[in-house]
């Protein structure tokens, strides 16, 4: 890739993105920048676990960059965007990462010039490449934007396209559905360590049931529900834990976090 990528916002989500492009080797890593609030001591370590080059210039960062990756939390866009509207110009390529902010309102803030923003919803899982990401075309992006915006977010994981309007249900879904697989894994290794089991074999046996179950949900021909019922020998252990399960609404607990996560995702875009 011939461009340079300018990151705004040096957090994690930004850490987990620069670590994966920068191992897929698709550009030189000094053609990508990283810029923070404050926190210098953040840009050192970026920069020395990833040669990377950080600026303390935001605007210097964006006028030099093809590529602007917006990565601050959603409630620092607003400022963030009109400290660099004057710099903002036509070829540069706007990607937003930051939840529930939809692209009309980022273009506002821009000032309506037609710059193409793409909303973007990675996951932490970008560091060792493996992020589901969802990405929505915003009013001024073409197919061509869409196009380049897929082939950096592959380089991390594997890219969906969605419509814009979906993209909070996208949210509650897969930018913060790795968050739950890590509380199962913790009340997982919680009880195997309160049953007895040392907390690295614990650990290590659950690790690799998660990495399992994620190879057979992307190999196995058959839906996750089969999969289960493959398990569930009748009156067996699976069928006791799952019962137990049940009997707390698991089910329903599961349905009610996504959905109160994509509702905050839509209250984050409404401000609050
Ligand atoms: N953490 C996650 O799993 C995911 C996060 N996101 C989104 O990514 C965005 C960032 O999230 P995190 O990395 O978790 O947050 P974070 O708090 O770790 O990082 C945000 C960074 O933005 C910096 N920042 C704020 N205003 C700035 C400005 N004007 N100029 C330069 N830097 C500025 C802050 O100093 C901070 O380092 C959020 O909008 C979030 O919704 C999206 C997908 C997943
Ligand atoms: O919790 C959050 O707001 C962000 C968005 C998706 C994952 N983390």
């Amino acid at each position: 890739m011939d461009k340079k990528i300018g990151f705004i916002g040096a957090g994690s989500m930004a850490e987990s993105v620069i670590s994966g492009i920068v191992n897929a080797e698709i550009l030189p890593s000094e053609h990508i920048m990283a810029t923070n609030k404050s926190n210098q001591e953040r840009l050192d370590k970026l920069e020395s676990d990833y040669r990377i080059r950080t600026v303390n210039d935001t605007k210097q960062m964006v006028a030099e960059s093809d590529i602007i990756i917006l990565a601050t939390k959603p409630h620092d866009v607003e400022a963030t965007i009109d400290s660099i509207k004057e710099v903002i110009k036509d070829g540069h390529m706007l990607i937003s990462v930051s939840a529930g902010i939809p692209t009309d309102y980022i273009s506002s803030l821009i000032g309506n010039q037609d710059i193409p923003i793409i909303r973007a919803m990675p996951n932490t899982s970008a560091a060792v490449r493996q992020s589901a990401t969802a990405i929505a075309a915003g009013k001024y992006a073409d197919e061509a934007h869409v196009k380049e915006t897929e082939n950096l977010f592959n380089t991390i994981g594997s890219t969906t396209i969605v419509k814009e309007e979906d993209m909070h249900t996208v949210t509650g879904v897969s930018g913060s559905g790795p968050a739950y697989f890590y509380y199962m894994v913790e009340a997982m290794e919680k009880a195997a360590v309160e049953s007895g089991l040392a907390e690295e074999t614990a650990r290590e046996l659950i690790t690799q049931t998660v990495v399992g179950v994620g190879a057979m949900l992307q190999y196995s021909e058959e839906p996750a529900s089969e999969l289960r019922k493959k398990i569930m020998s009748p009156n067996g252990t699976t069928q006791a834990g799952i019962e137990a399960l049940q009997h707390h609404n698991f089910e329903d607990l599961i349905i009610e976090c996504v959905k109160t996560a994509s509702q905050r995702s839509r209250e984050l875009g409404d401000g609050k």
